[in-house]
């Protein structure tokens, strides 16, 4: 069994090389490449590569993006601008209304900045046409796992720990939303690790957007690592739809009584919030499961009380702007 993923933005920093590890995945049987300029170049360049999916590059004339949303199995959007929340609002609306329309069943995995208010404007697309499926909507926050994962391996002095560690990171993607729960770790930090380091280890996953930011001196934000977590979370999705069982990763979800366990992370966090960033159990369906948050420290506790105001706003937002849309 192998399936249609399609790119929305695939001519972009993140889309390029998210498409060309997507063209390396042996699940991927098609690859449609969408976006406003350049995909006709990216899609024959990347078409050279001796690896199964057929890839096509659509533009928007002629219906390219009904054409190339049809009888897609995911789809993964890095469409946008960095750090321009108002202009994003808008092309996610664009591109939720042509999924919604043309591929209505396909995981939808959102990476478009701001991710909190982005997912939610999505949904109440999905709403709207009358097509919504909680259990297909994620927030990709895998680069947060990945950098948390990373900045561990680090502290622990072996880089090549790096992807083995099995590191929670919830609430959502942005500045203080973003929780580590160090204390889950499958590797934990040395005995005796100071309350300021894992402060600042803590700073450093949820402003490591900041640091690319910063060192890429104006050029954009993060790209290639972001493509990598990207891929990463797509291929655990794929692998999932296609029946493997247990396979567990962070991601901001509707917290719909349609997935088991969502109740229980709202009773975690202690408000009645639609959306965070929980451990999720993957399926055929697409979310089979929200998993707890687990046993928290007291300081991982005044990290989520800290998250909970500034996600229930970035979440307002995004369901406010359609709704003003509306009118
Ligand atoms: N979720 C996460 O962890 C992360 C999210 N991001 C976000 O990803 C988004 C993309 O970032 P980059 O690739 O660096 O930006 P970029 O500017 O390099 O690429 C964006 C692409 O989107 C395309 N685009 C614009 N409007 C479109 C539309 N209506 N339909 C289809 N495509 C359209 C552009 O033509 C461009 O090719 C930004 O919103 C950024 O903030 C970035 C890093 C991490
Ligand atoms: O910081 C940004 O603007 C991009 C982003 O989401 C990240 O790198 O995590």
């Amino acid at each position: 069994m192998s399936f249609k993923a399609v790119v929305l933005g695939a001519a972009g920093g993140i889309g390029q090389p998210l498409s060309l590890l997507l063209k390396n995945n042996p699940l991927v049987k098609e690859l449609a490449l969408y976006d406003i300029v350049n995909t006709p170049g990216v899609a024959a360049d990347l078409s050279h590569i001796s690896t199964p999916a057929k890839v096509v590059g659509y533009l928007p004339p002629d219906g390219g993006l009904e054409k190339a949303l049809t009888g897609a199995d995911i789809v993964v959007i890095p469409a946008g601008v960095p750090r321009k929340p108002g202009i994003n609002a808008g092309i996610v609306r664009t591109l939720a209304t042509g999924i919604a329309t043309a591929a209505p069943k396909a995981a939808v995995l959102v990476i478009s900045n701001p991710v909190n208010s982005t997912v939610p404007i999505v949904v109440e697309v999905f709403k709207q046409h009358g097509v919504f499926n909680p259990k297909k909507i994620f927030g990709v926050t895998t680069l947060d796992v990945v950098r948390a994962q990373t900045f561990i391996a680090e502290v622990l002095g072996d880089l090549s720990l790096a992807h083995s560690i099995n590191v929670p990171v919830v609430g959502g993607h942005s500045g203080v939303t973003i929780v580590p729960l160090f204390s889950q770790s499958s590797h934990a930090l040395p005995a005796g690790y100071a309350a300021a380091d894992l402060e600042a280890l803590t700073k450093r996953v949820q402003f490591g957007g900041d640091e690319v930011v910063k060192a890429k001196d104006g050029a954009g934000s993060a790209t290639l690592s972001m493509a990598y977590a990207g891929a990463e979370f797509a291929e655990k999705v794929l692998r999932a739809l296609k029946g493997e069982k247990g396979i567990i990763a962070p991601s901001f979800v509707h917290l719909t009584a349609d997935a088991p366990g969502g109740d229980a992370v709202k009773k975690a966090i202690g408000k009645d919030i639609d959306y965070f960033s929980a451990p999720v159990e993957l399926g055929t369906d697409g979310v089979a499961k929200i998993h707890p948050l687990g046993e928290l420290t007291d300081s991982e506790k005044a990290l989520v009380d800290a998250a909970v105001p500034e996600l229930a706003l970035n979440i307002e937002k995004g369901v406010s702007f359609i709704e003003a849309s509306k009118l």
